[in-house]
């Protein structure tokens, strides 16, 4: 049995009325004729359109008119080849696997063992690094739930991360992974050097260290740190704090002397390979200077050469300041690779974002809240509260989230997590925060595989807790959508996730090319998994980060009914879902919902 409403609506001509047609597919008894209001803001959109909709019952004539018909023919099955291993350069080729379903082998094991609900919604990162990089430690993290693989490009040459690159990619393809890059830059704010070789040093209380801007032969003095911006000897003053890493450990300058800063120790700790650097005078951040750095250096434009010449799929851009940054950057990527579907994720982590954060959002693809430099930022005590607005603006302005830095830091050297950090991690599940990110416990932890395993078990946990009390928030979503068939989508989407709730159904399925209707499911939150199926890799990937999405690449037609009937053999073929199972339908070719049992 089967039941849809399809809302055909036509933009051809502005003046022509808009229609939103119920049809009957085959085994569908809808009847009558009724008028449906559409909640719709004409406010800057193309296309007038009346208040409400006239729904009529359509004709059961399959050949009748309707919007799947009427789109268009080029649409139509198209395949492209996997770009796996080969820079991102997707190449079109003939519809030979329409046959195919492909779903990462993770999530195929996961679907059949535990069957839909339990799937784990909250996607995870993991900053690969010295402890990660091998290719049996990277599936280690490929098969514990990795969804994404960080690479910092403040750490390691470009020839390190270009084999990391290649490794995961290799796994990808031999394995049937679908682990996705995220290319992380390093930003131009001020940084300590490398240790001379050394892994990390211990500054003890009371002890003087000098900080100098000169250039040291290896290994370098006793108690010494070189500073790679060239003005720090003028701009620091005699009383300043000196926060390592946002205060994991601090120092007071005591005297300038030329290039060199002699500072004290007064909170003890470990000092790491070019560590962040803040000074603070007077209990607030001296920023004057780093305002004038700019916030893609040279060095980092190197590095997006390299991500866009690798096909990355997420460039995450660090201490970004304002809106511009990321449009100059999304316009480059477009200039450079025309056909390049790399998300630029801007990353929160400094009070210049936090003051022009909307606009920040509404420019990127993503955001990540950068609690590590965050922190070092503002007062500790309000990195909670920002995390959470920034959690709920992106929610709202639909771009996916990532809450970082510091879930289990403990577990870098120790194998389990305080109970402090496992409440932590609820907390960004409870947010309903689309990825959670390892960074030294993955990149250089004792434990990484271990961590991995905390996350996804508490993710498990929080999420299930949650669903069968209900007990998240209803939160407002504000219309987004920027055209009248944008809006459709939109409502769409809030509906069937409404009626997937309501229902109690066992997944949401989302035919899409770009990805934009799953990511609008996937922003309401619903009880039940989405499956999202999109024709190529690098959509497929990149919705890999979003939460509760189940990527598949498919390749599929602008006819709904086969597309269906050919997902559930596929599917059920794979042991994937079984007959009964009550499945909503959606696509962004033909504007419909479909209630139905798998047959
Ligand atoms: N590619 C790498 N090579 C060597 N060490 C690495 C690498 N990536 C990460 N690390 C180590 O792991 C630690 C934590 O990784 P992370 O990526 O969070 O670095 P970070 O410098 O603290 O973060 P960010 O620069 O993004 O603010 C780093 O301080 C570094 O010691
Ligand atoms: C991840 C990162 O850049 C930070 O927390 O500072
Ligand atoms: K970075
Ligand atoms: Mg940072």
């Amino acid at each position: 049995m089967s039941q849809s409403l399809n809302l055909s609506i036509s933009t051809s001509s502005p003046t022509s009325p808009n229609f939103a047609s119920l049809s009957r597919a085959s085994t569908s008894f809808l009847t009558g004729s009724f008028r449906f209001p559409v909640k719709f803001r004409p406010s800057g959109l193309r296309t007038p359109a009346p208040p409400e909709l006239l729904i009529t019952k359509a004709s059961s004539d399959p050949e009748a008119p309707s919007a799947s018909a009427s789109a268009s023919a080029s649409a139509a099955a198209a395949t492209l080849g996997s770009d796996n291993g080969v820079g991102g350069v997707l190449s079109a080729v003939p519809p030979a696997d329409t046959g195919s379903i492909e779903v990462d082998a993770v999530t195929e094991a996961e679907l059949k063992e535990n069957g839909f609900r339990s799937t784990r919604r909250t996607k995870l990162i993991c900053t690969i690094g010295p402890a990660t990089c091998g290719s049996e430690q990277l599936e280690a993290l490929a098969v514990g739930g990795m969804n994404v693989a960080r690479i910092n490009m403040c750490h390691g040459t470009r020839e390190w991360h270009r084999r990391v690159i290649e490794r995961v990619r290799r796994l990808n393809e031999e394995k049937g992974y679908a682990v996705a890059i995220m290319m992380d830059t390093e930003g131009s704010e001020i940084h300590m050097g490398e240790l001379g070789g050394a892994s990390s040093e211990k500054a003890e209380d009371g002890e003087v260290w000098i900080f100098s801007v000169r250039a040291f032969e290896s290994p370098l003095p006793e108690r010494t740190i070189h500073v790679n911006y060239d003005g720090f000897a003028e701009d620091v003053k005699v009383g300043d704090d000196l926060l390592v890493d946002g205060g994991m450990v601090r120092f007071e300058v005591i005297e300038k002397i030329g290039p060199d800063v002699k500072c004290r120790c007064t909170d003890p700790g470990l000092l790491l390979p070019r560590a962040n650097l803040t000074f603070w005078r007077h209990g607030s951040l001296v920023r004057e200077r780093n305002a004038m750095l700019p916030t893609i250096s040279s060095k980092d434009w190197l590095d997006i050469d390299f991500g866009i010449a690798e096909g990355v799929d997420f460039i995450a851009i660090s201490f970004v300041k304002s809106a511009e940054v990321i449009t100059h950057l999304r316009s480059y990527i477009k200039a450079r690779a025309r056909d390049s579907d790399i998300s630029v994720i801007a990353k929160i982590e400094s009070v210049d974002s936090l003051r022009n954060l909307e606009e920040i959002i509404l420019a990127s693809d993503g955001a990540m809240v950068a609690r590590g430099d965050l922190g070092a930022q503002i007062p500790l005590e309000q990195v909670p509260s920002e995390q959470q607005k920034i959690v709920q603006l992106c929610r709202q302005l639909n771009k996916p989230v990532i809450v970082a830095s510091q879930l289990l830091e403990s577990m870098i050297e120790y194998p389990t997590p305080t109970r402090a950090e496992v409440a932590d991690v609820s907390e960004a599940v409870r947010q309903r925060a689309d990825a959670l990110m390892l960074s030294g416990e993955s990149a250089m932890g004792q434990y990484p595989e271990k961590a991995l395993t905390v996350l996804r078990n508490v993710s498990l946990r929080i999420e299930r807790w949650w669903r069968e009390e209900k007990h998240h928030e209803v939160m407002e979503l504000p219309d987004i959508a920027s055209s009248f068939a944008d809006s459709i989508s939109e409502e769409i989407c809030n509906s069937a996730a409404k009626m997937a709730n309501n229902l109690e159904v066992d997944a949401l399925f989302v035919y899409t090319k770009d990805g934009h209707m799953a990511s609008l499911l996937s922003r309401c939150r619903p009880d039940c998994p989405i499956f999202a199926f999109t024709t190529t890799t690098s959509v497929r990937r990149r919705l890999n980060l979003q939460w509760g999405l189940i990527p598949f690449r498919l390749s599929f037609s602008d006819d709904m009914e086969s597309n269906l009937n050919k997902t559930f053999s596929l599917l059920k073929a794979r042991g994937m879902i079984k007959s009964g199972d009550l499945v909503i339908a959606v696509s962004d070719m033909l504007q419909s919902i479909q209630v139905m049992n798998v047959p």
